[in-house]
């Protein structure tokens, strides 16, 4: 296993079974979904209460001039009189005014509000991402984990912020609207609040099939996001082994479960349009007819019938928003089971931090120990590493080698704690490295993978990787002892050239010589390098073992490797087989014992010449020297 995530291979999409986003199977809730994601929006309570105010006292304002053009109606239209006109006129243009100025002070407000709370939890399940161990990364996709922290955080804010201005909003114009219509006329408004229930069963009726189609939707479209972002990665492979076509179908398949989850919610979301459409015609109709039943009999008035029907007018888009809301809330929950996946994962291991006091030196001195360590991944019982104990000091080259699935990524994943041991320990300067803060441990420790990780940003920046109290000088002093100034030098921004990952214009060899001079910016007393030599051709492999050795010295050099050529000038050498620590030496010593490091040494074939088994026993492979 690489310690940095999967290959993808180049000739076979993904499996679909292990990697395509699951639908959870355990729906939860709007108000749990509420509950879980409420904290988030602490420190903007008071403002949500002031929306909540402002939208109320919008709501009045509405109220009272529609009030306003009931009197204007009665007074001054019927009885034709222009002198009853100025006054209800001038209040309700200063309503009006008033009403304006707090709904706009209102709808900004709550946009501030929401985006404040989109940017928290997306900092939030952003922040949780980065402490999850690399076998959630293994298991999730990265599209989907991108769409997750897109479109569902913002589903999301539609259920918790939006949520509750759009409620109590829709709230207080219900309220206002239905007090003063039933303050004109109690008969006209007990027929025509009779029909509510409908409006509530029709919006039962369609939650349950909006909430599954929004859920395929969401999980659609996480699996689209997934497929580019493997495609784009993939992209030279895809080209060359003429996967476009299966490609094209891969994404088309996802297109379509997105199409159909569109269209039908789409349809359903319609349909319920329509449908509340034609209730509230029968609504008006009702209105219209009773109305002019208690106009005969001098109940009300024109103009109060009038306001009457503006206020059972205005009361059908918040009782409907109420409604819809449900629905938007429904369909956020989809969203909410998606991001709580990943708020639900808890990380492998816990920081002790600021419980633990710092050692007192920033530099650790880099003895590394474990002890009788036994290990097993989450959610796989079978034991991966059984009973290992080893140490390396300073100064010392130690590499662990075996046959494949024998354990040592999952060692080097031990030692940067990604996981901590079922039992045993692993050490650094005597200490268990859970009794020592994370940031502290790693910064002790200098991890260089297989690939490269390339940020996007120039080189110089690349090899500074985040340490601020670097000068060019030392940087450029770093690039020399990695052998990697020239090549920086003749590129046409020298140091400023901009790489990214993935379409970085930078050969293996290179990029690993800039790992190198990054390595030794870092000055890490221990270094961990696995699988160095990988994906390089011999004489890359050569050029970046000189630069390699400046890098190890003095420092604890622990090297994962199949390459057994590295080998042969360790210190020691720790043979892995089925987790266990099976052998352990000089090359010369295990070669003697004829063990499998032997096998293994025999059966690797010739760099120089292609031929197998061609080294003799005690010879140094293909040229390559460590020291
Ligand atoms: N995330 C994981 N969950 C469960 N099992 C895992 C996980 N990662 C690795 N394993 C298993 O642990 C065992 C050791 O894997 P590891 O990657 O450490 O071996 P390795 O010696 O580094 O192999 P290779 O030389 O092929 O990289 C293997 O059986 C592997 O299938």
């Amino acid at each position: 296993m690489r310690l940095l995530g999967p290959l993808a291979r180049p000739d076979e999409p993904p499996p679909e079974s292990v990697t395509d986003v699951p639908i959870r199977t355990d729906p939860i809730s709007v108000v749990r979904s509420f509950r879980r994601f409420w904290p988030l929006t602490y420190g903007d309570r008071r403002w949500l209460l002031l929306i909540c105010v402002l939208a109320a006292v919008t709501a009045v304002a509405e109220t009272i001039t529609i009030l306003l053009f009931a009197e204007l109606t009665d007074n001054a239209l019927q009885q034709g009189s222009v002198s009853a006109f100025w006054k209800p006129a001038g209040q309700w243009l200063t309503v009006a005014v008033i009403g304006a100025i707090v709904g706009y002070l209102c709808s900004s407000l709550a946009v501030w509000t929401a985006e404040r709370f989109v940017m928290r939890l997306r900092a939030r399940v952003f922040s949780h991402l980065q402490t999850l161990p690399p076998h959630f990364y293994q298991r999730n996709r990265r599209g989907d984990l991108v769409e997750r922290l897109t479109g569902d955080v913002e589903a999301i804010e539609a259920l918790v912020v939006s949520g509750i201005v759009g409620a109590a909003t829709a709230l207080f114009n219900t309220f206002f609207y239905a007090a003063a219509a039933v303050w004109l006329s109690w008969k006209l408004a007990l027929a025509t609040f009779a029909m509510i229930p409908l409006f509530y069963l029709v919006t039962r009726v369609f939650t349950g099939p909006l909430r599954a189609v929004s859920r395929r939707g969401r999980a659609a479209d996480g699996a689209i996001t997934a497929v580019v972002e493997e495609t784009l990665v993939n992209v030279v492979m895809t080209q060359a082994y003429n996967r476009q076509h299966d490609e094209e179908e891969r994404l088309l398949g996802k297109a379509r479960a997105r199409f159909k989850a569109a269209v039908r919610g789409t349809r359903l979301a319609e349909l319920y349009e329509q449908l509340v459409e034609v209730l509230e015609t029968v609504c008006v109709l009702v209105i219209i007819g009773l109305g002019a039943w208690q106009i005969s009999t001098g109940g009300i008035t024109l103009g109060q019938l009038l306001a009457f029907a503006a206020f059972i007018g205005s009361l059908y888009p918040p009782i409907r928003s109420l409604g819809q809301l449900g629905l938007t809330a429904t369909a956020a929950t989809a969203g909410a089971e998606r991001l709580l996946e990943i708020l639900d994962t808890e990380p492998t291991v816990t920081d002790p931090g600021a419980s633990v006091a710092a050692p007192a030196r920033r530099r650790a001195v880099g003895e590394v120990e474990a002890r009788q360590v036994d290990f097993h991944y989450p959610g796989n019982p079978e034991p991966v590493l059984r009973g290992l104990s080893f140490t390396a000091v300073p100064g010392e080259l130690l590499v662990i080698t075996g046959p494949s699935g024998a354990g040592k990524s999952t060692l080097a994943a031990l030692l940067l704690r990604f996981y901590d041991p079922d039992s045993g320990s692993i050490r650094l300067d005597g200490t268990s490295v859970d009794q020592l803060p994370l940031t502290y441990l790693r910064r002790n420790i200098t991890l260089l993978p297989q690939d490269t990780l390339v940020l996007h940003d120039t080189i110089e920046q690349n090899i500074a990787c985040g340490r601020t109290d670097t000068t060019l000088r030392d940087i450029e002093e770093a690039a020399r002892a990695a052998d990697a100034h020239d090549f920086i030098r003749a590129l046409p921004d020298g140091y400023n050239t901009v790489v990214s990952p993935g379409t970085s214009r930078l050969s293996g060899g290179q990029l690993q010589r800039i790992a190198i001079a990054r390595a030794m910016v870092r000055d890490a007393p221990v270094l961990l390098l696995d699988e160095p030599t990988t994906g390089l051709d011999a004489l890359a492999a050569q050029r970046i073992l000189g630069p390699l050795r400046r890098l190890a010295e003095g420092r604890t050099t622990i090297v994962i490797t199949h390459d057994l050529a590295l080998a042969t000038d360790a210190d020691r050498i720790l043979v892995l087989d089925e987790g266990r620590l099976v052998e352990s030496g000089t090359h010369t010593q295990l070669l003697d014992r004829s063990g499998l490091y032997a096998t293994l040494f025999d059966a690797k074939p010739s760099r120089r010449n292609g031929t197998v088994n061609a080294y003799a026993k005690h010879a140094r492979p293909s040229g390559i020297h460590w020291r």
